[in-house]
């Protein structure tokens, strides 16, 4: 599965999708197994304290009251404060391990999730947008603080239902039996409208990820869209889906809403119920008006936990589909697999052999054939589309070949240890990554700063003449895509950075095309000087970049179709037989 989808599916199977949750979250349930007892303490407090507080209105009344017993009169009040101090104490620890355990949670599934993301092939993230990718990342708080609470909002709802139940019978019952017999009548409605919940969770999630994707492409468009005038369209464009995701959230607050209602009317009766109930028994004597109030208090506060499970009820189904969506990525298994081994010598040799590239149905490269050597610049030329970049992404397997194999100091690239060769490696495209943060930070990418080696290698990319003019040099805070720079500038920082690696392996992917022709003279030299023991490769688009080479390679439509020397390179050229066409 390379592309990320939305299961459509609306049928109901809570039983297999709950257990799907807690196949996923109870690891981390277990883990929290110390603050869930705080949590248990908590909740039996205040199961206690809140049951001791019905219970309290009894003496109340009859010892206060009907017997007008003083001491009563204050011991009572003081009664009551206990309880509630009761309760509160244990509603805190409830509350604060709780929401402990839930952001942990949270924080440990975001730190997979992005792990898991990052261990993807650069396919997958060809194939989904960003804002879908984003989307799950989202989802993982819906459902982390749905799988951590429900356990125990269900556990505290069934403590205090069992809290109430405990006095309601106590204090009478026949009459507590037909009061709780009609409570539950409350669920059924709860599974016609979980249904109607999960294809409207569906549908703005959907929506959701239209709107984000859309605008991480304005973001990082905005240039584009200034310059065609494309504000208006892009803000119709999205005030339409707005519209949308308005509307799907209005239908689901409908929904949602409509368990209210039933359970205030089922609530309504019940209370109804006791009051002729209870009130005919006080008339004939057999219950005491302590007693009724008590037990009308009882059932007064159980409405407020039964009316929880109905909202959790409520939570289930966004949360379910949240989990299935989550899940498309972390169980999804990385199309490129580390290898073992690790390369422990610098690289000086990668052979390509026989290698074929295919992107789904469409064949890129066509049983390849070429090698690389240590002390060597190989210049890659070719029009537009014939394959030079795929080329490159190979030798640094951000993709498998389909067929064929990559060797490098004759070890399969596959069988070796990915970190162990890319950090021997430097590429420049001219997708150019800067960060926010400072310019020493920015060519130190991924290693320690030595301030020293940063400017040789900024010096090296001939970028040090013009950031010595800024007032605070290599500490010179970059803004993010290097908005602050020109576009030449932001070529030279990326070269410098791949200089500060010090590589075995260097590829320049037209990285030099923003640069004036004297900046790329004066590069030529660099690189020059670079190539003693590295292998340099070089995707070049203008031919003075070409004289540098030793060897030249030609290719056209995913096939090499010349391999020439630097001497054969110019007499091609001098024949006509190669123009400046050929060169991309
Ligand atoms: N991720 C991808 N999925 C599908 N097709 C792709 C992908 N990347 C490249 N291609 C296709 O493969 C072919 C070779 O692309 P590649 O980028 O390697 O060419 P190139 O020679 O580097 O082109 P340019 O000089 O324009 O950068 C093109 O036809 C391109 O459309």
């Amino acid at each position: 599965m390379d592309r990320l989808s939305v299961n459509k599916d609306t049928k109901v199977s809570l039983k297999k999708d709950i257990k799907l949750v807690y196949k996923r979250f109870g690891p981390y349930v277990k883990m929290h197994r110390w603050q869930y007892i705080m949590v248990l303490i908590g909740m039996v407090l205040a199961a206690v304290g809140s049951g001791a507080s019905a219970y309290v209105v009894q003496p109340l009344i009859d010892k206060v009251f009907s017997q007008k017993n003083e001491f009563m009169l204050y011991a009572m009040p003081l009664a009551l404060i206990g309880v509630f101090v009761i309760k509160g104490v244990g509603q805190y620890m409830q509350g604060y391990y709780m929401s402990y355990i839930t952001a942990n949670t949270n924080k440990l599934v975001r730190n997979l999730m992005l792990d898991k993301i990052l261990s993807f092939e650069l396919g997958f993230f060809n194939k989904n947008r960003s804002g879908e990718i984003l989307a799950r990342m989202n989802d993982i708080s819906t459902v982390a603080t749905f799988a951590t609470n429900h356990i125990i909002n269900f556990v505290s709802i069934c403590l205090t239902t069992l809290a109430y139940g405990v006095v309601v019978i106590y204090q009478g019952s026949f009459l507590a039996i037909v009061a709780l017999s009609i409570m539950p009548l409350a669920i059924i409605p709860i599974r016609i409208i979980a249904k109607k919940l999960r294809s409207l969770a569906n549908k703005s999630f959907t929506t959701g990820v239209d709107m984000s994707s859309r605008i991480f492409e304005i973001l990082n468009n905005i240039e584009i869209i200034k310059a065609s005038s494309g504000e208006k369209i892009e803000a119709k464009n999205y005030r339409e889906q707005s519209e949308l995701l308005f509307k799907v959230s209005r239908k689901s607050t409908r929904v949602e809403l409509l368990t209210s209602p039933f359970m205030e009317f089922f609530g309504s009766v019940a209370i109804a119920v006791i009051i002729i109930v209870g009130g005919i028994e006080v008339l004939n004597e057999r219950m005491t008006t302590g007693q009724f109030f008590s037990l009308l208090t009882a059932m007064l506060l159980l409405y407020k936990p039964v009316k929880s499970l109905n909202g959790s009820f409520a939570m289930i189904q966004p949360a379910l589909v949240a989990n299935e969506r989550l899940s498309q990525v972390i169980d999804r298994e990385p199309k490129i697999v580390d290898g073992a081994l690790e390369l422990t010598t610098p690289i000086d040799c990668v052979e390509v052999k026989n290698v074929t590239l295919q992107y789904d149905d469409f064949t890129a490269l066509k049983n390849l054939n070429v090698s690389f050597k240590k002390n060597s610049v190989t210049a890659i030329i070719g029009k537009s589309g014939s394959g030079k970049s795929s080329l490159m992404s190979l030798l640094l397997r951000l993709y498998d070949p389909t067929e064929g194999e990559i060797l490098m100091n004759g070890n399969n690239i596959k069988d070796l240890q990915q970190k162990s060769f890319r950090d021997n490696m430097s590429i420049v495209t001219q997708r150019i990554f800067i960060f926010h943060g400072s310019i020493a930070k920015n060519v130190a990418y991924g290693l320690e700063v030595d301030e020293k080696r940063v400017i040789e290698a900024l010096k090296q990319a001939q970028a040090y003449e013009f950031i010595e003019k800024f007032d605070n040099g290599i500490h010179t805070i970059l803004e993010e895509f290097g908005a602050n720079l020109s576009g030449g500038q932001r070529q030279r920082i990326a070269i410098a950075r791949a200089i500060y690696k010090n590589p075995d392996i260097l590829i320049l992917d037209e990285a030099t095309s923003a640069l004036d022709e004297q900046t790329e003279e004066a590069l030529k030299g660099t690189l020059e000087q670079l190539r003693k023991d590295k292998i340099l490769i070089i995707v070049a688009h203008r031919p003075s970049t070409i004289e540098i080479a030793q060897n030249v390679l030609q290719m056209s439509e995913g096939q090499i179709i010349n391999y020439w020397t630097q001497q054969e390179y110019q007499q091609a050229r001098q024949k006509g037989k190669i123009t400046n066409e050929d060169i991309a």
